[in-house]
Order: C-alpha cells, then sequence, then structure tokens
C-alpha cells in the first residue's frame, strides 16, 4: 500500500478540519509534511527556532521554503525563554509545546501532527526500561492526547523511519539531520546504536513497539478500573480527598494510581509521585499508619483515608487576594490594599476559636487558605473565620484527577 494510503487510514486524522504540523526539518516530521501535503490535507506548519544553535535560524527557513514549495503555510516561532538554569531540553521541550499550542489556537487550528515514529516508540521503551519504568513508562505514547489544551496526533506511529526517509528520497525532498543525533552524551542516541544488535535476536523496533503497544492496552484496562475506583471511594471536602476505607483493599496498582493522581491534585503539582516513593507510602497505609508524601498528609481517619497539605510545604508560600494560591485556591472577599493570601498556619489558628466546627482536622486547617494583612489574621474561610471571604479549590493542575471523580 502506498506510504500516503497508510497516512490516510491511519488512527485520528479524520475528524480534524484544519490542521497544525509541527516541522523541526529533521527527516519525521519533513515526511509527515510532505505526506499531509499529498493527501491534500488542510494544514498548516511550524517551526520552533529555540536560538540555542547558530544554524537553527537558517533551518526554520529552509522549512519555510519547503512548505512555500508545497503550498502549505509556515510560521516560524522563536523562543528566548531560557534563564540558564534547569534541564535545557527539557525547559526547551515544553516551552515549545507551549509555543505551539498559542500559535496553533491563535491560527484556528484543531490539532497538531508530531513526526514520532515507530522508532520513537522503541527508543523510548529501552530508555524507560533501563530506568526501571512501570507500565505508564513503557507504554506506547499516544497517538491523540490533550495538552496545554490542543490536540496532538502522532499520526506516524506505525511507519518505520526507514521507509519515511525513502519516502522522501523517492521524492527527491531533503531533510536536515540534526547534530546531536550523533552525540553519545544523549541516553537515546547511545540506544539507538545498541539496537542495531538486539534486531539480530528478534528485538527490533517492530517488536519492541508492539510490546510498548500491549502495555499502552494495559495501561488503559487500568486507568477505566481506576476511575470506576474513584467514582466510588473519593470524595472531597473542600481542599482535602477522602479516600473510602475499602480503597485500602484494591489491588496495589489500583490503590498507587488513585493517590498518585489526589495527592498530585492536593499538591497542586505538574507531577504525582514517583514510583518507590508511592510504594512505600502505600506499604505503611496498609500497615495503619500515616505519612507524609509529596508536600500531602496521608492519615487514616474514621472517615477514611484523608489526603491534605502538609503545613510545611506551603508555610512559605505567599500570593496575591486575586491570584491563586499554592496553585489551586481562589479566595474571594472584601479587596482592602495590602492583603495577602498565606497558611493559616499555628499562630493563625489561634485567633480561630471556632474552627473544631469546621469537622476538619486541625492539621489540614494549618495549611489551609488564610487573608493576612500583615501579621493580622482577616480571614480563615475554612476554619470558620470567614470575614465575607471564601476559598475554592480548583482544577488549576491535575484537572484529570477531578475529570476521574465525574465518571
Ligand atoms: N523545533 C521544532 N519545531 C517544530 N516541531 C518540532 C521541533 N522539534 C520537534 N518537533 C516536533 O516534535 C516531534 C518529535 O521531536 P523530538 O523527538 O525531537 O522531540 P522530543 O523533544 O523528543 O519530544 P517528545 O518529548 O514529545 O518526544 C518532531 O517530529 C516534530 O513534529
Amino acid at each position: 500500500m502506498p506510504l500516503v494510503q497508510r497516512f490516510l487510514n491511519g488512527p485520528g486524522l479524520g475528524d480534524v478540519r484544519a490542521l497544525g504540523i509541527a516541522v523541526s526539518g529533521g527527516g519525521d516530521s519533513m515526511a509527515l509534511l510532505h505526506l499531509a501535503a499529498e493527501a491534500g490535507i488542510a494544514a498548516r506548519a511550524v517551526t520552533v527556532d529555540h536560538g540555542l544553535r547558530p544554524e537553527a535560524a537558517a533551518e526554520a527557513a529552509e522549512v519555510a521554503r519547503v512548505c512555500a514549495g508545497l503550498g502549505v503555510p509556515h510560521d516560524t516561532l522563536r523562543w528566548q525563554g531560557w534563564d540558564g538554569r534547569g534541564n535545557l531540553q527539557d525547559q526547551a521541550r515544553r516551552a515549545r509545546y507551549g509555543l505551539m499550542a498559542d500559535w496553533a489556537r491563535a491560527a484556528g487550528l484543531d490539532a497538531v501532527a508530531l513526526g514520532h515514529t515507530r522508532d520513537d516508540v522503541a527508543e523510548t521503551f529501552l530508555m524507560r526500561l533501563a530506568r526501571g519504568a512501570g507500565v505508564d513508562g513503557l507504554a506506547a505514547m499516544q497517538a491523540r492526547r490533550r495538552h496545554e489544551g490542543m490536540l496532538w496526533l502522532r499520526p506516524l506511529l506505525r511507519f518505520s523511519r526507514h521507509d519515511l526517509r525513502e519516502d522522501l528520497r523517492r521524492r527527491g525532498a531533503g531533510w536536515i539531520e540534526d547534530p546531536s543525533n550523533e552525540n553519545p552524551a544523549f541516553d537515546r542516541v547511545r540506544i539507538r546504536k545498541a539496537m542495531a544488535g538486539l534486531a539480530d535476536l528478534g528485538l527490533g523496533c517492530e517488536r519492541l513497539a508492539q510490546v510498548a503497544g500491549h502495555l499502552a492496552d494495559v495501561r488503559a484496562a487500568l486507568d477505566h478500573q481506576t476511575r470506576q475506583a474513584a467514582g466510588r471511594l473519593v470524595t472531597l471536602d473542600r481542599g482535602d480527598v477522602i479516600l473510602g476505607h475499602e480503597a485500602l483493599t484494591l489491588p496495589a496498582e489500583i490503590l498507587r494510581r488513585l493517590l498518585r493522581q489526589a495527592v498530585q491534585w492536593v499538591a497542586s503539582a505538574e507531577y504525582g509521585p514517583r514510583g518507590p516513593s508511592l510504594a512505600q507510602a502505600t506499604a505503611r497505609l496498609t500497615e495503619g499508619r500515616g505519612v507524609t508524601l509529596h508536600g500531602c498528609r496521608l492519615v487514616l481517619r474514621r472517615e477514611g483515608l484523608r489526603i491534605f497539605r502538609e503545613w510545611q510545604a506551603v508555610r512559605g508560600v505567599v500570593s496575591a487576594t486575586d491570584a491563586p494560591w499554592d496553585g489551586r485556591w481562589r479566595l474571594e472577599g472584601p479587596e482592602i490594599a495590602g492583603q495577602q493570601v498565606r497558611a493559616l498556619g499555628p499562630l493563625g489558628l489561634l485567633s480561630c476559636p471556632d474552627w473544631r466546627a469546621s469537622g476538619m482536622p486541625r492539621t489540614s486547617l494549618l495549611a489551609s487558605p488564610a487573608v493576612w494583612l500583615g501579621d493580622v489574621l482577616v480571614a480563615a474561610p475554612l476554619a470558620g473565620k470567614a470575614n465575607g471571604w471564601t476559598a475554592k479549590a480548583e482544577s488549576l493542575r491535575n484537572g484529570d484527577f477531578l475529570s476521574l471523580l465525574s465518571h
């Protein structure tokens, strides 16, 4: 079957009316561009110039030139955000997704297609295997996924890098080789080299990607079970999560998934706790002991397992009253200049004689949001001192958790 036919038959392109195509200029995304153009899909292409290599601007210009030849509108986005700290690769990747999502929204596109191939699936599988990943890490990347408020498609997951390059050669089309693809400082490059030997053992890209695909099915089944368990066992109490006692009798994998989501939501963290700390925490909980995990306390009480923010984790967190506090709380009330939101803390709680009527544990209230004017406590909406203020926990991060509950 011609490549373009396989491309059109692949999962997920059908209902997209206006497609964005992320084209770095490498072989995979150039092949994606040509296939989309040949298939007659209404598309607009984008290249992010991270400003990190001197050649990057010329590469973006080269992609623009090829796009013009194909009649595909093209934009170059520039990233100037690196502050010289942290993991550059990681920051550049996040910035790229953010920039491309904004671009796609502004251009009225429904989705953005990425050029990940079967080889990427196989390489990622081996890299994660080397790090001892669990099912989620080993499962193949998704052909469709929502992220940064945009739909991302990976229409080339069933294509081999080799076939795509052959297709480009057949068209007489070029692509840009990224010099870092040869740099053995990168795990991916070393894995790629090692894979040449594995193919002889029957562990070629196709086989590895097949196993990753099986694990993606397993992941989907586990997610389904987790949603069902959440619907039955999870309740929210203001900003705290309560898991019914039965949760501790769930299969360990389901319990860990539920806890990861709940803790990530309470901590308003970008990621949930990592596997080993989660496993340690669940072991302690099943022995009937409380734990501290990811800036949260998990405590067994009469009503079930209560998960709340740990005061130590938020004691230094300050925000303006009109900004979210601790990444998830919105406060509303009478504004007076100079007011700030900080945790209630033990001193604040002393000014809340009625806190017991809230039914919340003292340790949870310590980490609850309060309005302060200097050292004076103005309001502690969760601890019985409202003074016209309300506080609501929102799903600013990990909205997935709340969506678990609505099923
Ligand atoms: N600078 C860029 N401009 C536009 N699109 C890009 C750029 N870099 C990567 N992409 C898109 O992302 C796809 C994957 O690229 P690559 O594997 O280099 O990214 P990555 O950093 O490993 O991303 P991921 O974490 O999503 O795997 C490319 O095929 C292309 O569609």
